[in-house]
């Protein structure tokens, strides 16, 4: 999957600071990029993050930095948060949009190592493996206090059929269990596919022996496995969460192994970590590893080098390949859309200078070939050139939605297969007060960019260098007038089109000009007869 990643930093001062460990091997990309200084201060203490997070553009994380508001707002020159694994909880991921931070993950190199360890927690929970290593090693040989249960013809409940949940279903069938899983996602064709049951969410804990979530950690999932969900379980059910502490309540999990209901627990992580010294831990029946999912040599070095090459392909800027916080698409729709970007922030920009109005309701219309594509990254370059006359540099296409909720102004995408007779038209329109404005662009076939439509008027324009709309009533002499007065001041043309709705009715002149027109030339401009209004955009 791809995105745009947007700013393009200086990159002969870019500074990627990493702050957990992370493989040699993995680090080797970032090292012969040499697209940036390189500060490598894993277990940075809290107070000096916030003082070596001012200065850098990229900060590579694992799980162990919380990337907390208060370290995002520290930086000052931070243009991307790279996760070198999959979970994006330790990420204030709102707080990085609103800065504009682009965050990249690294989703599928510890998929494996985690879908194996996995099975190794619950296997070593069927079959009491730590407690019965720590008994020998404590000088017992105790073989009546270990007798485990079979894994064979169990049923396991898998809470969350992603990348991981689904790798475990797979593995889980080898050791000839039945698998049940709840997956939002998951259609009845997909699990037959795989030789599952699909359920809900109440149906899965309800039929499982072993109980295993592979969610994300967000609101939704907060204490998915909590008193309630331990009340319909089967007794004697046993529970692995090797996906991220919080998913199951701790202190629920607790009563319910005193109580009786659950036999054991296997976990990798949790609410608070590190964690030691906590009573889940003090029970016979937990055993615990101190988040190791994605702790192998393989996995380790496969999520860095990942997240390197994003940031480095961001840093020369190029498409990322894992953007969390951009909506992503496929490598083929960014192939048909990538061209389209440059024109949609230049009709967005062209489109703001048009009125000086609070914009409100914005639509982006796609005409033709672009109506078949996912065009969301086009939406928000429009948008991004909107918010651009007001907010200048602060705006990219990470922050320009959440810029526009948060000036609460509306955004529409409307596809259809009508483009005028174009190959393909992008039609950005706004409402600006009680003013109405559209500007239309297309790309022509070896001609590049171009502006077709201005509001109501045709015209054939390039979207570059220093364009001058003026608009005017259509009588003989207009033209000359304004080409005099630009003479005057130097100002030389580039190109002309003239426009208007009726014969001496409301006419527009579009202008592409070889020098910046400054205020007082506007002034004149506006002082000649029947001109009304005279615009300039710089592209
Ligand atoms: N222990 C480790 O070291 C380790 C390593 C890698 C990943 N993880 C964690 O494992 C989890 C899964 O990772 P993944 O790569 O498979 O992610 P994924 O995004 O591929 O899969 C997550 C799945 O959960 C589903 N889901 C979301 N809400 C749900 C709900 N309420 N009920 C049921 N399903 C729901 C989604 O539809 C998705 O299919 C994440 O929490 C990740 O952080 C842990
Ligand atoms: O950084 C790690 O080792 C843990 C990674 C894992 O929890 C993940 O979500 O990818």
């Amino acid at each position: 999957m791809n995105a745009i990643a947007e700013t393009k930093p200086d990159t002969r001062q870019a500074v990627i600071l990493i702050t957990d460990p992370l493989s040699e091997e993995g680090l080797q990309p970032l090292r012969e990029a040499s697209v940036a200084e390189l500060q490598i201060r894993p277990g940075l203490p809290h107070a000096e993050l916030l003082q070596a997070i001012k200065t850098a553009d990229a900060l590579i994380v694992r799980s162990g930095t919380q990337v907390t508001r208060e370290v995002i707002e520290a930086a000052e020159n931070l243009k991307i948060i790279g996760r070198a694994g999959v979970g994006v909880d330790n990420i204030d991921l709102d707080a990085a949009t609103e800065r504009g931070i682009i965050v990249v993950n690294a989703p599928d190199g510890n998929t494996n190592s985690a879908a194996e360890h996995t099975i190794a927690m619950m296997t070593s929970l069927a079959r009491n493996i730590p407690q019965a290593h720590r008994s020998l090693l404590e000088g017992k040989w105790d073989r009546k206090a270990f007798v485990g249960v079979e894994l064979k013809d169990k049923t396991l409940g898998v809470v969350g059929l992603g990348r991981i949940g689904a790798e475990v279903a797979r593995r889980a069938k080898g050791q000839r269990m039945n698998v049940i899983a709840f997956d939002p996602f998951l259609t009845e064709e997909r699990a037959k596919e795989m030789g599952i049951t699909a359920g809900t969410f109440e149906e899965v804990i309800r039929a499982a022996d072993f109980i295993t979530v592979h969610t994300p950690l967000m609101k939704e999932t907060r204490h998915l496995i909590n008193a309630e969900a331990f009340g319909k379980m089967k007794d004697g059910v046993r529970i692995v969460n090797c996906a991220r502490g919080g998913i199951i309540d701790e202190d629920a999990l607790y009563e319910a192994i005193e109580g009786g209901k659950v036999a054991g627990a296997a976990l990798d992580v949790f609410e608070t970590e590190p964690f030691t010294g906590h009573r889940l831990l003090g029970l016979p029946q937990v055993i615990a590893t101190p988040h190791l999912g994605a702790s192998t040599i393989e996995a380790q070095e496969s999520v860095a080098i990942d997240v390197g090459r994003d940031v480095i392909r961001f840093l020369n800027g190029e498409p990322v390949k894992n953007p969390v916080n951009l909506p992503s698409v496929s490598k083929e729709v960014l192939a048909k859309i990538e061209p389209f970007f440059d024109l949609a922030e230049n009709l967005g920009l062209f489109l703001s200078r048009l009125s000086d109005k609070p914009l409100t309701d914005v639509t982006v219309r796609y005409g033709g070939d672009l109506a078949d594509f996912d065009v969301r990254p086009l939406t928000r370059n429009a948008m991004k050139g909107l918010l651009k006359r007001n907010l200048g540099t602060h705006v990219n296409d990470v922050n320009a939605k959440f810029l526009a909720d948060s000036f609460h102004i509306s955004v529409d995408e409307h596809k259809s297969p009508n483009s005028k007779g174009f190959q393909q038209l992008i039609t950005v329109e706004a409402k600006m007060g009680d003013e109405f404005h559209r500007v239309a662009g297309t790309l022509l076939n070896g001609l590049g960019a171009r502006i077709v439509k201005v509001d109501d008027y045709v015209v054939d324009v390039v979207p570059k260098g220093h364009l001058l709309l003026i608009r005017h009533k259509d009588q003989p002499g207009a033209i000359g007038r304004v080409g005099m007065l630009l003479a005057e001041e130097n100002i030389n043309i580039a190109t002309m089109q003239v426009g208007r709705s009726e014969a001496g009715g409301a006419a527009i002149m579009m202008l592409t000009v070889d020098n910046e027109v400054k205020p007082e030339e506007i002034g004149r401009l506006l002082k000649i007869d029947d001109i009304y209004a005279v615009r300039t955009v710089d592209l």
